[in-house]
């Protein structure tokens, strides 16, 4: 026969929807700090579009060509540094900013295109 707590069935309940409620109080602290940051990366990233969006005109007006990758590989090195110096996994870092480079670089063509 297995262990059996000491507690009453009814006390146990009671403890268990305790612990319930701390759980649930936690995770919505914690999902609040979630949309908090989600928004201020969501801010971030239009502030750097409108600059990229900038890049881009004056790419176009100057006829250079849309992507630059000599400049791409300096901030992929620097990404990944800072990325391991915060404990965040370089190789997701790198493809954050390729993901978000294949963006920009989509937009200059559009512009280039125009
Ligand atoms: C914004 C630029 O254009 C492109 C996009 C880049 C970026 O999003 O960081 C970097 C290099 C280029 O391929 C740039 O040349 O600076």
């Amino acid at each position: 026969m297995t262990d059996q707590p000491t507690q009453p069935a009814n006390s146990a309940a009671a403890s268990l929807e305790a612990i319930d409620e701390a759980v649930r109080a936690e995770l919505t602290s914690l999902r609040e700090s979630i949309d908090n940051i989600d928004a201020a990366v969501v801010h971030m990233l239009a502030e750097r579009f409108k600059a990229t969006q900038r890049v881009g005109r004056l790419k176009a007006e100057h006829k250079l060509p849309p992507a630059d990758p000599e400049r791409e590989r300096d901030q992929i090195t620097r990404l990944r540094a800072l990325a391991a110096g915060a404990h965040l996994d370089p190789v997701f870092a790198e493809k954050f900013l390729n993901f978000i480079i294949a963006e920009v670089i989509r937009h200059h063509e559009a512009i280039a295109r125009a």
